[in-house]
């Protein structure tokens, strides 16, 4: 376990990695995949980036982790990741820490105030998608954006795919999981199941089995993995 003393990698023999999720069918879903691999721990995010923030610190503050993955469901955007699929981050933005100026939206970092960008450990990310593709999954790789309000209009979703070009899916926990372990220099990655398209709000479309299903499949892949 290395946090502060960077001893072991993610894949090394012994990382211990923690899941953070937002509600307990997420952690369930996981925790099937996982097989009772004791590797890993799983545990509640809370939904939102603060209640994510918060949470994740409390836990790194006492336990130390090699590895940190901010998962569950989350929304796709049209054209890059379908409904049921799965995507793998290769950046985890916060897409609306900003401001509204009379140009259009600044992040934080144009307005020299922090940063908006948290990067992942890219062959990792490479990896994991590769063996998501080669177990049947279809998998996605790219930013993965965290909003504290979910996107419910196909205006806001062309809007945010101008902002972030790329932009695969967008939930509601990464950035804030993410902050959590790269203030201690701890790898993060981010995995979302696609339970719904990222646009105008239609709750009764959401395939939340499915997505659920799917996160299950990509904890077993993540075994070979890791
Ligand atoms: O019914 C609603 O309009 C509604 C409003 C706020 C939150 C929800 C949720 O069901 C919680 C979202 C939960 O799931 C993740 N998630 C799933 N899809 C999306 C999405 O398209 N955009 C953002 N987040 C999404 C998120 O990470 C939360 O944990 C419903």
């Amino acid at each position: 376990m290395n946090v502060n003393q960077n001893v072991a990698t993610p894949r090394s023999k012994g990382a211990r990695i923690l899941i953070m999720v937002a509600v307990s069918v997420e952690r369930d879903a996981i925790l099937r995949g996982l097989q009772g691999d004791t590797r890993f721990d799983v545990q509640l995010a809370g939904v939102g980036p603060v209640a994510a923030a918060v949470n994740t610190t409390k836990i790194l503050a006492t336990t130390p982790y090699d590895l940190v993955i901010s998962a569950g469901i989350g929304g796709g955007f049209p054209s890059q990741a379908e409904v049921t699929s799965l995507v793998v981050s290769t950046e985890i933005i916060a897409a609306d820490l900003g401001a509204e100026t009379p140009d259009g939206f600044s992040s934080l970092d144009e307005l020299g105030f922090g940063f908006t960008r948290i990067p992942v450990d890219a062959s990792l990310a490479n990896q994991l998608t590769e063996a998501l593709q080669l177990a049947g999954l279809p998998a996605h790789k790219g930013p993965i954006l965290t909003l504290a309000t979910v996107t419910g209009t196909a205006e806001t979703a062309a809007e945010l795919q101008r902002r972030v070009p790329g932009a695969t899916a967008e939930a509601m926990e990464g950035f804030g999981v993410a902050s959590a372990a790269h203030d201690l220099g701890i790898p993060v990655l981010e995995i979302r199941a696609i339970s719904n398209a990222v646009g105008p709000r239609d709750r009764s479309a959401w395939r939340i089995k499915d997505a659920l299903d799917a996160l299950e499949k990509a904890s077993t892949v993540l075994l070979e993995v890791l």
